[in-house]
């Protein structure tokens, strides 16, 4: 994979002392609707060096976390700290352009008749769809260098709605790339992928993941072979709860994955790469 420029990042003290490379804190974090918890009690801490993985059944709370630490909701009870900003306090509009995501409901949104080359410069604007934002030669050039890395640049000039899905995988995460984000948010970016298109992705996300100045990086997926072999940290969730979490030599282990799942699994590893059958 090319390089794409990337400021270097240091882990000076914000203004109120907190630590910068702090990239996400929750304390105490709950979310409830409808009477029912879909978060509880979940203390979490993201470092800017960090790549973490985000593991668990349909219906665990992956993409309510994420969403969290997107800025697009807010806890019900504790605090949500996102790179040295307090949500509640913050500007969350001054707070996501810093924040790239990729997911599902995202890429639902794109409009289809938006060009590939639109899709990944208009995120400089936090908006789907261009209508009259203006764009600098450099938007241009960053949206075309992020195309290229990700090995999709013949496709700048198609219309969104004609691409495969692994094609769009990649523009998607060319556009959650555009802003130079300090934090960058994958939710099942390897859904619907056939096994070559996953494997091409995993690879990107290590070199990405490899990059000592690319974001800090968390990724939710149902699947352990979709976890990069240099990811870091790995969080395990059910029914709202963490499981695990920590280093991900700790927390991927078979006892731990089959209390997640709910039954009795087996996971190996080769390779750092991970793969889970029933026993
Ligand atoms: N507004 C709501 N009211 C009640 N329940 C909700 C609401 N929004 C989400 N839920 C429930 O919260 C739970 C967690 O949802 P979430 O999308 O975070 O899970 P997930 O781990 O991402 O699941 P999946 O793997 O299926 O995508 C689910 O059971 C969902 O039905």
């Amino acid at each position: 994979m090319a390089a794409v420029t990337q400021p270097e990042r240091s882990g000076a003290s914000t203004a109120d002392g907190a630590d910068a490379d702090t990239v996400i804190r929750l304390a105490g974090v709950g979310v409830r609707r409808s009477g029912t918890d879909l978060l509880a009690d979940l203390d979490w801490t993201v470092e800017l060096d960090e790549r973490w993985a985000v593991l668990g059944p349909n219906g665990a709370g992956k993409t309510t976390l994420l969403r969290l630490a997107a800025a697009e909701m807010h806890p019900t009870t504790g605090t949500v700290d996102l790179l040295g900003e307090r949500l509640g306090r913050v500007d969350v509009f001054e707070l996501r352009p810093r924040i790239g995501l990729a997911s599902a409901s995202l890429a639902g949104r794109v409009p289809p008749d938006e060009t590939v080359h639109d899709v990944v410069r208009s995120a400089g604007y936090g908006v789907l769809g261009t209508w009259r934002e203006r764009y600098d030669p450099e938007d241009d050039r960053r949206a075309s260098g992020l195309l290229e890395v990700m090995g999709v640049a013949g496709l700048a000039g198609r219309r969104y709605g004609t691409l495969s899905t692994g094609e769009r995988q990649r523009v998607l995460l060319s556009r959650a790339l555009m802003t130079d984000p300090e934090l960058l948010l994958l939710d099942e970016p390897a859904a619907g992928l056939d096994l070559g298109a996953r494997e091409d992705l995993v690879e990107l996300l290590t070199e990405l993941a490899a990059d000592p100045d690319g974001p800090a990086t968390v990724m939710v997926t149902h699947h352990v072979e979709e976890i990069p072999p240099n990811c870091s940290h790995a969080m395990l969730l059910r029914e709202g709860r963490v499981v695990a979490q920590g280093l991900l030599d700790d927390v991927m282990t078979s006892e731990n994955i089959s209390a997640t799942f709910g039954q009795p699994l087996e996971l190996t590893s080769r390779r750092r790469r991970f793969t889970a059958f029933r026993r």
